[in-house]
């Protein structure tokens, strides 16, 4: 799935409408939202008809489109009332309301707001500037605490749609029906999480003129492109990962980046970090080799803390011509040019502090800031968190990892996390596909087995899912 940002939706629309009659685009989005509100209503109360339905209804055309929609509804008889909560309602969609029978209520008039169905979002879309007005912002929270489900239009309001921010008060949606392409907000937490599930409908937008900002990958498209081995694959054409991680202080770090490499599917690990982690290995994962030798892709970094020769190790890792991870600490040893198979794996307090900013900063704009990484450094930058976004050299478009549930955020993750990407980098694949595969790869199997798993366990369970994968592939 790609997404646009907000001039991008400009541009399109605007050539969408050279070839259609004025107002098109909107009818054509107002008769989509009204299916996907009916659809709503059906299934939460088994019918449309005498259902009430909310409209709030903002400045512009968001609102006209909630209003247009709120008349096919009151044509089918849901009982609909309109509020204008900011500025003056879109005067077409209002006298189209009226004449379906729609009414328009004063905003001091709404009382008990848990005798509504569903409540219509319609106040502020893409032309939306970050935050309400308190008084909006009140309503919206009342909208809350009253539990009735809402539809957003188009976004949910409140939320800045080119990079997924939520700086105030928003409105929290159930469904969000968004029109002609995908906006990055709907992507991107923190608004993500406000969007509820995304309905997109057709108006007749023609997105192959625009580089898109996002591309989002889903389960499907992770598993066909996994490097399955081939029937003739011996450990070496799996690929070997060398493993200098943890340290005498944080050993733990290196037995849960082995456990990646491991359970992603490494044809051999050589771990090449602190002595006192032999023992723990040796023990759980008896295939560990701990001698030097040829490796495919390096992965460096992980709880190294203040390694005394962490410059040096970088750069004979990166002179070796050889493709790698590095995390961690080890992202304050880089050299200041990397290339790009060089694969950095920040969160947003690393990138914060490789670019010099504010954490605030990375996390309000996390595609300008993983944007700002590739810049800084050559290399391909996998910023991690609840949206995993991974950015390489020379291409605008910014990839997003399969999402997944909060539980994976606990120390010794990332650690996993680095050692699952060195093995798919072992096996061949560039460094941004090395990344969103096995970012991917550890959301899908946290989501299938929620709950807090310690991080080495997750990575057994990374196994697992691979291999229902390769058996739904191999029937
Ligand atoms: N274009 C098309 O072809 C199609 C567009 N479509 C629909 O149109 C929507 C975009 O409509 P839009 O451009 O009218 O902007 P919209 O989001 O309704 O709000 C702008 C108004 O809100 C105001 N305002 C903003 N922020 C504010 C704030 N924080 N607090 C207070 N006020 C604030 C702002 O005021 P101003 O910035 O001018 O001061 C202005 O008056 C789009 O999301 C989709 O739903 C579909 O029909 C398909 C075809
Ligand atoms: N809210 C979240 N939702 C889903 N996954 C998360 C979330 N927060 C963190 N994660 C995952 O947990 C990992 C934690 O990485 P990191 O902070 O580097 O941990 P550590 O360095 O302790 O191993 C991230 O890579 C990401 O995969
Ligand atoms: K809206």
């Amino acid at each position: 799935m790609q997404a646009f940002t907000v001039e991008q939706v400009r541009r399109l629309e605007a050539a969408a409408t050279q070839e259609v009659p004025e107002g098109a685009l909107m009818q054509r989005a107002a008769a989509g939202l009204a299916v996907v509100v009916a659809g709503e209503l059906e299934r939460r109360t088994g019918r449309a008809y005498g259902t009430r339905v909310l409209v709030l209804v903002g400045p512009g055309n968001n609102g006209g489109d909630a209003l247009w929609a709120g008349a096919r509804l009151a044509r089918r008889g849901v009982r609909v009332e309109a509020v204008g909560v900011l500025g003056t309602p879109h005067a077409e969609g209002l006298a189209a309301l009226l004449a379906a029978g729609g009414r328009r209520l004063d905003p001091t008039a709404l009382g008990d707001l848990r005798r509504y169905d569903l409540v219509l979002d319609g106040i502020l879309g893409i032309g939306g500037r970050p935050g309400l007005p308190d008084d909006v912002a009140d309503l919206v929270a009342r909208v809350e605490a009253a539990e009735v489900p809402v539809v957003a239009v188009d976004l949910p309001s409140g939320v800045v749609a080119d990079t997924g921010a939520v700086p105030g008060a928003s409105v929290r949606a159930d469904v969000t029906v968004t029109f002609g392409v995908v906006k990055v907000g709907h992507l991107l937490e923190p608004a993500r999480a406000r969007t509820g599930r995304l309905v997109l409908v057709d108006i007749g937008l023609d997105p192959t003129t625009e580089t898109p900002e996002l591309d989002a990958w889903d389960v499907a498209r992770v598993a066909d492109a996994w490097p399955w081995p081939a029937q003739r694959s011996d450990k070496y054409a799996k690929g070997v990962v060398g493993v200098d991680a943890g340290s005498e202080t944080y050993p733990g770090a290196g037995i849960m980046a082995t456990y990646g490499a491991v359970h992603g599917g490494a044809g051999m690990v050589r771990f090449l970090g602190p002595e006192s982690a032999h023992a723990v290995l040796t023990t759980n994962l008896p295939n560990v080799v701990f001698a030097d030798g040829r490796v495919q892709a390096h992965l460096l970094g992980s709880g190294w803390g203040d390694r005394p020769d962490g410059t040096q190790a970088v750069a004979a890792a990166v002179d070796s011509g050889l493709p790698g991870v590095l995390d961690a600490d080890g992202l304050g040893f880089r050299p200041d040019e990397l290339p790009e198979s060089w694969l950095l794996t920040p969160h947003a307090g690393e990138l914060a502090k490789l670019l010099g900013v504010a954490r605030s900063e990375v996390e309000d704009d996390p595609l300008a800031a993983v944007r700002a990484g590739v810049e800084r450094t050559g290399a391909t930058v996998l910023l991690k968190g609840s949206t995993q976004l991974v950015a390489r050299p020379g291409v605008r478009t910014v990839e997003l990892a399969v999402p997944g549930p909060a539980w994976t955020g606990q120390a010794g993750s990332g650690d996993t996390l680095g050692g699952l990407c060195a093995a798919v980098l072992a096996a061949g694949r560039p460094a941004h596909e090395a990344a969103v595969l096995a970012a991917s790869l550890q959301a899908v199997t946290a989501a299938a087995h929620p709950g807090p798993l310690p991080p080495h366990v997750l990575a057994e369970r990374c196994a697992d899912q691979l291999g229902a994968w390769w058996q739904e592939r191999h029937p």
